[in-house]
Parts: structure tokens; C-alpha cells; sequence
């Protein structure tokens, strides 16, 4: 489903980003990346979507090889990958709905989406999204009275609102408490359960990653240092990862 062959991203030409990575996640796997600061699990996710191009190596999406789409082309497969951000990035001032909605965009043509002509089934599907992350009762309410919580709800209902067969999420949590927190990575569980979704998913929070994620991937210095089932994770590869 994504495979990364020799992979690797410099910024600026001179910081490395990653270094010579090669991974395979298979359909349906719940991935967490751990690892200190700077280690790379930003860029990596940002690789698998194309957000960042890789210097050199090969990034796959179902068999495809996508490095070197064209817009149009990579349009079409970053439709079917949702990403959700540490910092939830919604429209404020929009309500629930129309953020969600915002999930069909790359469904609709240009004109379409400049005057938001969403169909009815674009609606269909954002009132399931948001009865997934159980905000049906918010949909008129604006993004900025929502808590952090809420607005991270709302993201992912945005992501799965595009029908994604994969969902990125690059620090979901680490702007709320821990409870909230919790509260957020049971619904990547419920929606990896149910839906079978792909989910590649960065924590700060390594017992986060431990609890709910069943493969582990840690990185350092841009560097590949493990990929293990989560119940081979023990505390000496926990503290190599952040050493
Ligand atoms: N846009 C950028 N321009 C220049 N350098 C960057 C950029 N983004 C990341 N880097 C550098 O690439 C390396 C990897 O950063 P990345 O953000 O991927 O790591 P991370 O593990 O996600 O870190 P954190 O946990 O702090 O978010 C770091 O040295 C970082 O400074």
C-alpha cells in the first residue's frame, strides 16, 4: 500500500530530512514513528504524500510509483490519503460542516470548488464523518468555538470525508491534554477497526504509540534505528530511540 525505497529528503540542500529509507506498510496497519527531535518523522509522513520531495529513492502508493506525478495526476492519489495536523488546520471562521466538506475538494473540478457546488452526497458523507467522531450535534457551530479536541475531531472528520484509504497524522495530540489525547487515538482505532483505513501516525508521547499502534517505526538523526511489532518494543529499544 505505501512503499518507500531508498528514500531520502534534504532541505535547502544541506539539512538532511531522511536518509536512505525503505519501509513497506501494508493496507489496514495502525504504523505509529516515534523518536527524538528532529529525527525525521515530519518529513516522513510529508514524503509519503508528496508534501516534500524526496532528493533521491521512490515512493509507492498501491503499486504505483508516484515520485514524479504530475499535479494532476498526484491530486488524484493524495485525495485518498487524509492528513490530519498537530495544530488541526481548519478554516476558523468556517462551521463544522463547511470544514468538513472541505474533505471533498479534490473530488470536484476547479469551478466546482471555487464556488463550493458540493453534491448531495458530499453532504451525505461529511454528516457520517462527523457522526464518526460523534460531532453531529456541532455542525453549525464555527471551528473557532470549538476546544482543541473538538477542532482535532473535526480534522479527522475532514480526512474521512475524502473516503481515504490512508490517513497521515503528524502529532494529533501533542497540543492537548492527556485525557483528550486518549480520547483522539480511540477514534484512529475505531476508524482503523471499522474502516480498515491505512493509519501512519507521528507521537511525541512513546506509551501513546505503545498502547495503540501495532507496528512501530523509530527514527533518528533521519535514519531508520527500528521497525518492530509493537509487542517487541521493549524499554532498551525505547531508550535507544530517544537517546
Ligand atoms: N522546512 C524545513 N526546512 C529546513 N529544514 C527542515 C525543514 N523541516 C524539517 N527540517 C529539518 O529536517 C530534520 C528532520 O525534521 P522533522 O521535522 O522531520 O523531524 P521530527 O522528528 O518530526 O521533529 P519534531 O519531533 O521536532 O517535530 C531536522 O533537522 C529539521 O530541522
Amino acid at each position: 500500500m505505501i512503499k518507500l525505497e531508498d528514500v531520502t529528503v534534504i532541505y535547502n540542500n544541506k539539512t538532511i530530512g531522511i536518509k536512505d529509507i525503505n519501509l513497506e506498510i501494508k493496507k489496514g496497519e495502525f504504523v505509529g514513528i516515534i523518536g527524538s527531535s528532529g529525527g525525521g518523522k515530519s518529513t516522513l509522513l510529508k514524503t509519503v504524500n508528496l508534501l516534500v520531495k524526496p532528493v533521491k529513492g521512490k515512493v509507492y502508493i498501491n503499486g504505483k510509483e508516484i515520485t514524479d506525478l504530475d499535479i494532476a495526476s498526484l491530486r488524484k492519489v493524495r485525495r485518498e490519503m487524509g492528513f490530519v495536523f498537530q495544530d488541526y488546520n481548519l478554516v476558523e471562521r468556517a462551521s463544522v460542516l463547511n470544514n468538513v466538506l472541505m474533505g471533498r475538494l479534490g473530488y470536484l473540478s476547479s469551478f466546482q470548488s471555487f464556488f463550493n457546488l458540493y453534491k448531495d452526497s458530499d453532504y451525505t458523507l461529511a454528516l457520517q464523518a462527523l457522526e464518526e467522531v460523534g460531532l453531529e450535534d456541532k455542525i453549525f457551530v464555527r471551528a473557532d468555538r470549538l476546544s482543541g479536541g473538538q477542532k482535532q475531531r473535526v480534522a479527522i472528520a475532514k480526512a474521512l470525508c475524502q473516503q481515504p484509504k490512508i490517513i497521515l497524522a503528524d502529532e494529533p495530540v501533542s497540543n492537548l491534554d492527556f485525557k483528550t489525547g486518549e480520547i483522539i487515538m480511540n477514534y484512529f482505532k475505531k476508524i482503523n477497526e471499522k474502516q480498515k483505513i491505512t493509519i501512519v501516525i507521528n507521537l511525541h508521547d512513546v506509551n501513546l504509540a505503545l498502547k495503540y499502534c501495532h507496528r512501530i517505526i523509530a527514527l533518528s538523526k533521519g535514519q531508520l534505528l527500528f521497525d518492530k511489532k509493537t509487542g517487541e518494543v521493549d524499554d532498551e529499544l525505547v531508550q535507544k530511540a530517544y537517546s
